[in-house]
């Protein structure tokens, strides 16, 4: 029996179970230099992710000299075309984050993901890093047509991996919004995309790395 008072564990993506800082940093840099604009070091792009591909864009070009709509149309395909290529160069799970997952699958936990990234890039990205068979479920930004923090697309990843009790772990207020609008409790994790005190997201619980979380769990109150 199961010490883990969950029937899912859901996932955010992006700067929660994969590190993918360094693969969307190359797209946007990519993009830019095609715009003569300089490129942003790896870390500078945290703040810019979160909200899909454009919105990364339009905020990379409005912190690099200015945004319209005549560059983002200009230069978001050409940054969708490199990183579709270059979807697992750089791009790793955060330390600890398979034995977790490896923990909760022997405890008869299902995991899940509901991401903000498009379909395009999700699903090839986690073949490539070998961990699409790992999950129940794989929700992504246009999966429906609302991403987070609407509830709608953590109530399906939590109806597609077969329902239950369920708790969702982000680094942005989208995920811990998202989890909140769907009644469901929170978990934030600090070392995300996050560009401000963790706190802030106001979370049920913060890890700072994937060993606290199979004890937060199995500690979890009620
Ligand atoms: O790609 C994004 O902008 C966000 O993706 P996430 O929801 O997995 O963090
Ligand atoms: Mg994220």
């Amino acid at each position: 029996m199961s010490r883990i008072p969950f029937d899912v564990v859901g996932f955010d993506l992006d700067g929660t179970l994969l590190d993918t800082s360094g693969d969307l940093a190359a797209a946007v840099n990519y993009a830019l230099a095609t715009l003569d604009r300089p490129p942003f070091p790896v870390d500078s792009i945290h703040p810019f992710v979160g909200k899909g591909a454009k919105v990364m864009l339009e905020r990379a070009l409005a912190a690099s000299g200015g945004c319209d709509e005549g560059l983002i149309a200009t230069a978001l395909p050409i940054l969708l075309d490199y990183y579709e290529q270059n979807l697992a160069v750089h791009s790793v799970p955060y330390p600890g984050a398979i034995a977790a997952i490896d923990e909760l699958g022997q405890a008869g936990v299902k995991v899940a993901i509901c991401t903000n990234k498009s379909e395009r890039f999700t699903i090839p990205l986690m073949h490539q890093i070998g961990l699409s068979e790992r999950f129940a479920s794989i929700v992504c930004g246009d999966t429906l047509h609302v991403s987070k923090p609407d509830p709608a697309p953590i109530h399906e990843m939590i109806a597609r991996a077969g329902g239950g009790r369920a708790i969702f772990l982000g680094d942005t207020i989208n995920d811990i919004a998202g989890a909140r609008n769907a009644a469901i409790p929170s978990v934030a994790v600090s070392f995300g995309f996050l560009d401000g005190p963790v706190e802030l997201l106001q979370a049920d619980a913060v890890i700072h790395h994937f060993d606290e979380l199979i004890p937060l769990l199995e500690n979890w109150p009620g």
